[in-house]
């Protein structure tokens, strides 16, 4: 391993006369990583458990810590009360603000999802009443993207596993496209020393052909008038700027603006050919990885997608029983292999144009499996901010909740109480999952994808 930066990498930057890459030589000499979380606003918590340095000035939700807990021994990082985020990408939430795209229902992509912290920062921001796809084209990283939307507790999210052409057959369908893109990761050096020794110009060439593909081959997907932020975590132009004048060329696409507060630190670049906006995250100047962001919006004519083409079937799922469990209002249910689903009502025709041309992995909220006349509840339903308030619970101790994370014995934990039959598990008044009360034994329903191993 070796924390010597790349020459090549350090001569394209060292091109900007303003740029000061002395310091930004300097501050890579040190292997450091800074911790910050971002909070679920439908979650209730209270901030102040947390060792809190300062606010992220570019987030609302956002917060650096002092020091990095072991979040995994944290029950309520289980529940879905906050994401660990690298500060730099929680950018993103000011320029949604900025945009206005907090104000109004919209249909939103994250083409690029996994893990999914831009997706939970989209799902939070966007308007309550917007409809998020969570794309990820790798099979294996899909899970982790399911489990952090599925924490998250809303309903209006779609998950999908679709190579980025997939969404040609979507034209015009969505207001706001997040190309997360995959890069050549130099702005993570700063983090992750070993990173450095991977890095060559060849790769850079290759990332950088790799994200014209993935744009060129979704980006009929975006409406006439909606917005593409293209972002990276590479230092590069040819990765950065250089794609953002290649859209602009190519694509009918013009580079938007939006103010920021100097003191922040965010350096504002302009692309070579077209002048076009770009925000750059150093972290010799600011506390954050390397970042990349540029908003471009569609000024060409798109065709779009016919709703009417969408083929509506008969819906037999029963529509009454989810009610016992959450709050079904705006809301219908559908069944997939048995396992009973809600979805928001404004969004079924969608729901049904997506599933005819893509390969979709969660859609809604899972309530439980259909068994009989009777429902297994699915662990997505407890970490749900619809579920009843009022179904039976018992609340937990923290290392009560642990040992429920860990999938063990919960009997001494509800020895002393008269509970029966399905039981939500809680922590400081959060939903953690179910447990079983029956006569002579209590089963832990902790799902073995979430269960703690080795802590
Ligand atoms: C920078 S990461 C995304 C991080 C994510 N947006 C977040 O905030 O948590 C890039 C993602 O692109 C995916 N990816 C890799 N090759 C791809 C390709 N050819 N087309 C589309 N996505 C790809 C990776 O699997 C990875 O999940």
């Amino acid at each position: 391993m070796s924390n010597r930066l790349p020459n090549d990498l350090i001569n394209s930057l060292k091109g900007n006369p303003s740029f000061d890459y002395e310091a930004f030589v300097a501050v890579h000499d040190v292997e450091e990583r800074t911790t910050s979380i971002r909070f679920n606003p439908s979650k209730n918590i209270n901030i102040n458990d947390y060792n809190i340095e300062r606010e992220i000035p570019w987030c609302i939700n956002g917060y650096y810590l002092k020091e990095r807990p072991v979040f995994t021994l944290d029950p309520l990082f289980h529940s879905g009360c906050y994401y660990s985020q690298e500060a730099s990408s929680m950018f993103i939430d000011h320029v949604l603000r900025e945009l206005k795209l907090n104000l109004t229902p919209i249909r939103a992509l994250d083409l690029c999802a996994a893990p999914g912290g831009k997706s939970t920062l989209l799902n939070s921001t966007l308007h309550k009443d917007s409809l998020l796809v969570a794309n990820e084209i790798i099979k294996t990283r899909v899970n982790i993207l399911t489990q952090n939307l599925v924490r998250w507790g809303n309903s209006n999210v779609v998950i999908s596993n679709n190579d980025p052409s997939a969404f040609s057959r979507l034209p015009g369908f969505f207001d706001l496209m997040v190309v997360d893109a995959p890069c050549s990761g130099s702005g993570m050096f700063h983090k992750d020393h070993s990173a450095i020794d991977e890095w060559s110009l060849a790769n850079v060439k290759l990332c950088r052909e790799r994200q014209q593909r993935i744009l060129s081959q979704s980006l009929s997907a975006l409406k006439t008038g909606g917005y593409l932020l293209y972002s990276t975590c590479s230092y590069s132009k040819e990765e950065n700027e250089d794609i953002v004048d290649w859209l602009i060329d190519d694509f009918g696409m013009e580079s938007v603006s939006l103010s920021i507060d100097d003191s922040w630190g965010i350096t504002v670049t302009e692309s070579e050919k077209n002048d076009a906006v770009g925000f750059r995250f150093y972290p010799h100047i600011l506390k954050g990885e390397g970042f990349f962001l540029s908003i471009l919006r569609k000024k060409a004519d798109q065709d779009t997608f016919s709703m009417k083409r969408v083929k509506r079937e008969k819906n037999t799922a029963p529509q009454d029983l989810a009610q016992d469990w959450i709050n079904t209002e705006n809301h219908y249910s559908f069944t997939h292999s048995n396992f009973l689903h809600i979805f928001p009502k404004m969004y079924e025709v969608d729901f049904l144009a997506l599933q005819s041309v893509l390969y979709l992995k969660n859609a809604g909220t899972e309530i439980g499996e259909l068994k009989g006349k009777d429902l297994i509840p699915s662990h997505d339903l407890a970490l749900s901010n619809l579920v009843r308030k009022d179904l039976q619970h018992l609340d937990l101790e923290l290392d009560q909740a642990q040992n429920y994370l860990r999938k063990e014995n919960m009997s001494t934990a509800i020895n002393s109480s008269n509970l029966r039959g399905w039981v939500v598990v809680r922590y400081k008044d959060v939903n953690l999952g179910w447990i079983k009360a029956m006569d002579n034994r209590i089963n832990n329903y902790c799902p073995k994808e979430v269960r703690i191993w080795n802590l």
